[in-house]
């Protein structure tokens, strides 16, 4: 049986890959700067600095606005005005991509555990979810801060093999961004890269995951042709 025939159930990142988030991250990171008298960035360096939380997104932005290392102190002050920042900011601008909704519907429908494995903090995640009414598709949510550590470290993927009591070729990572890949890789589940996302201005088919789709529509053909497979094989 092909890997893709052994899928059990289904594991999504939100940024990039769900949300096209970038706007509202941005305007959260210009309104924080400025607030700090900094000097601004712009929405497409917020985009290549987006993939491993919301700490790591503003210690890029102080160090390319200061031209140096940020101390950890300076990060501590500004973190909670940009956790600000972010909760006044977190759907303004913020959009699902085509056919999201549809596609999840399908999958969760067609039987597949959905879960999200996002890097943003969960306070940030439910609420999301929730405003793209997309939460009830979804049986389990982890956010970067919800376990000991965060993609690239399998971890939250390991979890949720333990959590489903799934072996790891029948869980399905779906991302955007080599950290993706790279903790799928890590816990030894397939993968699928979407092109569109953020991935740090680098082209996720780098990272060589199992399957490479330009559209989220595509994932539904791969795990479709999989289930038409496995029904063959019954027969
Ligand atoms: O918040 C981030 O930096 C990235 O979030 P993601 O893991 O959903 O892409
Ligand atoms: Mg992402």
């Amino acid at each position: 049986m092909s890997r893709w025939g052994k899928l059990k159930a289904i594991a999504f990142d939100l940024d990039g890959t769900l949300i096209d988030s970038v706007p509202d991250l941005a305007a959260a990171t210009q309104a924080t700067l400025s607030e700090f008298e900094l000097p601004s960035c712009t929405e497409a360096q917020v985009r290549s600095w987006v993939g491993n939380g919301a700490e790591m997104l503003m210690r890029r932005a102080l160090s390319f606005v200061l031209d140096r290392e940020v101390e950890q102190s300076l990060l501590d002050d500004v973190m909670p005005r940009f956790m600000h920042h972010y909760q006044e900011h977190l759907q303004r601008y913020s959009k699902l991509y085509p056919n999201v909704l549809a596609v999840l519907e399908e999958l969760s429908s067609s039987g597949y555990p959905l879960a999200i494995v996002t890097n943003k903090p969960h306070r940030f995640t439910i609420p999301l979810l929730e405003a793209f009414n997309i939460d009830h598709l979804f049986s389990k949510v982890l956010g970067g801060d919800s376990l000991d550590r965060m993609k690239p470290d399998p971890l939250p993927l390991t979890h949720l093999l333990s959590h489903w009591q799934l072996e790891s070729d029948q869980l399905l990572m779906v991302g955007d961004s080599k950290n993706d890949i790279l903790a799928a890789k890590a816990a030894g589940i397939t993968s699928i890269g979407l092109t569109y996302g953020y991935n740090y201005g680098e082209d996720i088919s780098l990272s060589s995951p199992d399957a490479v789709c330009e559209q989220f529509s595509e994932i539904l053909t791969l795990v479709n042709n999989s289930v038409k497979v496995l029904e063959q094989e019954n027969v």
